[in-house]
């Protein structure tokens, strides 16, 4: 289990998230919901060590990951994929997936498993991450986390300004990491695909999640999540 337990964080004096409680378990999709600017990046970089926190702590399972720096985050298994995706645009894909596996020691055929999962990237090894489509950059970011094999994987909106038929292998390859045992935190503004993938949905407001919904409830009532939102 990944877990945030009353985390505060935010920028200099700037408190965005006070008092956040956020849990994912392996082999379920969690998505974080909220406006623009409701702190949803803050939870990530902050849950993988890459804001300091002002309060509370992350865990995954009994080990305390807010005492470790933030390189050793995943080194435990905890991928992520940033918004905007943040690709070394004047290196290859190849170059790209070596960082990835740089990250942590993983399984032998790391690489190939990416590659199955993604064959465009492996058509395209030797291009520069700068020339190829949104899409595949977004594929080389999901790729390049997925080379440490990660237990929990944190995705900043990863479909974001995507085209339709690309959205859907990522959900694809969200549902079949799902099924693979891989816990997800998904930042996601489009109501679609949180209904189509959110075990749970969380609603992030003043800093703090405000609810918690549960997947099956949103599907069973698609308006539900609207009114909530007030959208
Ligand atoms: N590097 C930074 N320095 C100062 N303030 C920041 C920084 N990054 C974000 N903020 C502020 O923190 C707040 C939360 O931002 P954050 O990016 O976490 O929100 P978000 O929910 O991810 O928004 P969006 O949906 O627009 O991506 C905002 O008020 C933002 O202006």
């Amino acid at each position: 289990m990944l877990r945030a337990e009353g985390i505060a964080a935010g920028y200099g004096r700037q408190r965005v998230l006070h008092r956040l409680d956020l849990a994912v378990a392996p082999g379920e999709i969690v998505c974080l919901m909220g406006r623009n600017g409701a702190g949803k990046t803050t939870s990530l970089r902050a849950i993988m060590g890459l804001l300091p926190l002002m309060a509370g702590r992350v865990l995954l399972d009994d080990v305390t990951l807010s005492a470790q720096p933030a390189h050793q985050v995943p080194r435990h298994g905890i991928g992520y994929v940033p918004q905007g995706r943040r690709l070394f645009g004047e290196l290859s894909v190849a170059e790209n997936l070596r960082i990835g596996l740089m990250a942590r020691p993983g399984p032998p055929d790391a690489l190939a498993r990416v590659l199955a999962l993604f064959p465009r990237l492996a058509e395209r090894m030797g291009q520069r991450a700068d020339t190829l489509s949104g899409g595949e950059q977004q594929m080389l970011a999901m790729g390049r986390a997925l080379c440490i094999a990660p237990r929990f994987l944190l995705l900043d909106e990863p479909t974001e300004g995507l085209q339709p038929s690309i959205v859907a292998d990522l959900r694809d390859v969200v549902l079949g990491l799902r099924e693979q045992g891989v816990g997800i935190l998904l930042v996601e503004q489009r109501l679609d695909t949180v209904l189509a993938l959110a075990d749970r949905a969380v609603l992030l407001e003043n800093g703090t999640g405000r609810e918690v919904l549960d997947g099956a409830a949103l599907r069973a009532d698609p308006a539900l999540l609207r009114r909530r939102l007030g959208v």
